[in-house]
């Protein structure tokens, strides 16, 4: 496969795994018009009459050639694009206009109406949710044809583009190493930071723009931080590394950060201590309970219960009414509440069985992105959807430009676990559960699982049940305090691209007793240093020695992030021959090892007197 075309499976693949909001607009939109609107009803009895004879337009799409396909595109590229804003609105609307009546004068206009919504795309600033929004609505055999105008104009840029040409992208870092245009390594780790390489100059313009200028605009300038890219690790995979933008001293607040998604511990949900959704402790009677709360949850303030209902708690665990009044329309009144009654009892019976944080919080997540993605609907409406401000104002980047790119890990995902989401969506909005396929689910929980944070505030707590599973299944969030400590989790935008060290130069704090995250300098902060944080409990305890308290973090960092950690205590630290093996902990190579060595590790039987295990260790040795 030549690397062009990879990338562009890629950009395929990530279009279809992260974008969740043309899908949204339209399972509210077609619910909305099929509730309320005559014409639209009977044009929908038309369309099913008219989908008899869809077969045959899809064989007839299956004879246009790829030549006749390559010859639009090249007749497109031709055409100028319109640059002022108003007049990209036009053309946009324009072009799709032309699309849909094309698409109704059959299968010879397929071609035509395909150029037409290609046409819209060029100009869409957010063409991701455009593609999922004509995969909803666009004829398949037209669908697809457009889809192959996209391969073709990635895989066959043009000589030299008519429109403004992207910002040419340095192919070299700062400390002028060559970037790795493909991801290798195992597939355990993975990232949709793949954007960054999608960068074929001249073909989809809006698209290049749109990635390659991400980090000019993230994060916001109030965070006093800015992204860089790191060194290359193991796998050759660029790292993004945050640097400070000012001086700072010890126990500065660099900045202070909401999280797009927090929960409580399931041991904590339900127990009437902690607010459900800022988590702050609550004196005893002090709680707000509303009734019938699936998961007994419990609000400091009013407000609280507010967002949370708005964010994710009406649609996932309540029969209240969950859209914008506006866009509502009945809703609730149309009799659907037994089977969402049903739907959610299943899930919360599920969530609360397993005892697990990331099922929740992927659920809560998947919430908010359906409340904003609602109340973008509704103008005026988006103040309690809304989210964190963390990239700067003045630009249309959103969530979806940041959830694809941070990193996951591939996590295990249970047989009923999207299915019982998807019935709760689907029992709250017809349509609604299609925006959710199993692949994009597990990629939203492993970027929860991989990116979250530990909240713990106070000292953090000793009462955590410790948990039953395999080292390798236990959820592990970031948290110097040890995730035993913590009350809850959460998912911190800027916070996400933290690197670790086992000496930091800053910790996060929730020293107001919420989930609000302050990153405080711990050591004298210089503009343009790295600040980095640490992932796990580095202290030596009580019942340990120094050995034993270095091989319990080297061991949680592989288990947990997959890493080795060559920070310049462990190097310092790693400084006796025997030891020294210890830095490889089968990270790297082939991450199936891992656990192997880490086990071997903690035991302290790792490193025997006699030839490392050809299997084990050996091989992933550099
Ligand atoms: C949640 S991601 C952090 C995001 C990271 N800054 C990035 O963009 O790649 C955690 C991953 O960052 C990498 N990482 C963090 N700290 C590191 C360190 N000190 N040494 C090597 N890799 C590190 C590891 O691959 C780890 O699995």
């Amino acid at each position: 496969m030549s690397s062009s075309s990879s990338r562009t499976s890629t950009l395929f693949t990530i279009a279809g795994v992260t974008a969740l909001g043309g899908l949204v607009a339209y399972a509210v939109y077609f619910d909305y018009k099929r509730r309320t609107d005559d014409d639209f009803r009977r044009k929908l009895r038309k369309e099913k009459k008219k989908a008899k004879s869809l077969k045959s337009d899809t064989e007839a799409a299956q004879t246009i050639k790829p030549e006749q396909i390559r010859a639009a595109l090249l007749k497109v590229r031709d055409e100028a694009l319109p640059t002022s804003v108003d007049e990209k609105e036009q053309y946009f609307l324009a072009s799709v206009d032309a699309g849909e009546r094309l698409c109704g004068q059959g299968p010879m206009f397929q071609l035509e109406a395909a150029l037409s919504f290609y046409r819209a795309l060029r100009v869409y600033p957010s063409p991701v949710d455009l593609v999922m929004i004509y995969q909803k609505t666009v004829p398949p055999p037209v669908f697809k044809i457009v889809m192959d105008m996209m391969q073709l104009d990635v895989s066959e840029p043009p000589a030299s583009p008519k429109s403004a040409p992207s910002k040419p992208r340095s192919t070299t870092s700062e400390e002028g190493e060559e970037t790795s245009p493909t991801r290798t390594g195992p597939p355990s780790e993975t990232s949709s930071q793949e954007w960054d390489n999608v960068t074929d100059p001249g073909s989809q313009p809006a698209v290049q723009r749109r990635i390659e200028d991400y980090y000019d605009f993230f994060p916001a300038k109030h965070m006093n931080v800015s992204v860089h890219d790191g060194p290359l690790d193991l796998k050759g995979v660029k790292r993004k590394i945050i640097k400070a933008e000012k001086d700072f001293a010890p126990g500065d607040v660099i900045y202070k950060e909401e999280p797009l998604v927090a929960i409580l511990d399931l041991d904590l949900q339900g127990q009437g201590t902690h607010c459900t959704y800022c988590l702050r402790h609550i004196q005893k009677g002090m709680a707000i309970k509303p009734d019938n709360d699936r998961l007994d949850s419990v609000y400091c303030s009013k407000d609280c219960q507010v967002k949370c209902n708005v964010q994710s708690q009406n649609l996932l665990f309540s029969l209240e009414p969950y859209l914008p009044p506006e866009l509502d329309a009945g809703v609730v009144a149309a009799g659907n509440n037994e089977e969402r009654d049903t739907a959610q009892a299943a899930f919360a019976k599920f969530i609360k069985s397993k005892g697990k944080s990331a099922p929740l919080m992927s659920a809560r997540f998947v919430g908010r992105q359906v409340a904003m993605e609602t109340a973008k609907m509704v103008p005026g409406h988006a103040a309690l959807a809304e989210l964190p401000r963390f990239v700067e104002d003045g630009n249309d980047y959103g969530l979806y430009d940041h959830i694809e790119r941070l990193r996951f890990i591939e996590p295990t995902v249970e047989a009923d676990e999207v299915t019982l989401l998807r019935k709760v969506l689907a029992a709250a909005l017809p349509g609604l559960e299609t925006a959710v396929n199993d692949e994009q689910y597990a990629m939203w929980k492993g970027k929860m699982l991989y990116n979250a944070y530990g909240i713990c505030y106070g000292g953090g707590r000793d009462d955590k049940p410790p948990s039953t599973d395999r080292p390798e299944d236990q959820e592990r969030t970031r948290t110097p305090y040890g995730t035993s400590r913590q009350i809850g989790s959460g998912l911190y935008p800027v916070s996400a691209y933290l690197r670790h060290s086992c000496s930091p130069n800053a910790r996060p704090s929730f020293s107001n007793g919420t989930s609000e995250l302050h990153l405080i300098a711990s050591s004298p902060l210089k503009k343009g240093d790295e600040i980095t944080v640490s992932y796990v409990d580095t202290t030596q305890h009580a019942d340990e020695t120094a050995e034993e308290a270095r091989r319990r973090r080297r061991v949680e960092l592989a288990r947990g992030w997959k890493f080795k950690c060559e920070c310049e205590r462990c190097l310092k630290e790693l400084d006796t021959k025997e030891v020294a093996a210890e830095l490889e902990l089968g990270v790297g190579r082939d991450e199936s090892k891992v656990e192997r060595t880490a086990e071997r590790l903690a035991k302290g039987t790792a490193f025997p007197a006699r030839p490392l295990d050809q299997d084990t260790e050996a091989d992933a040795l550099d």
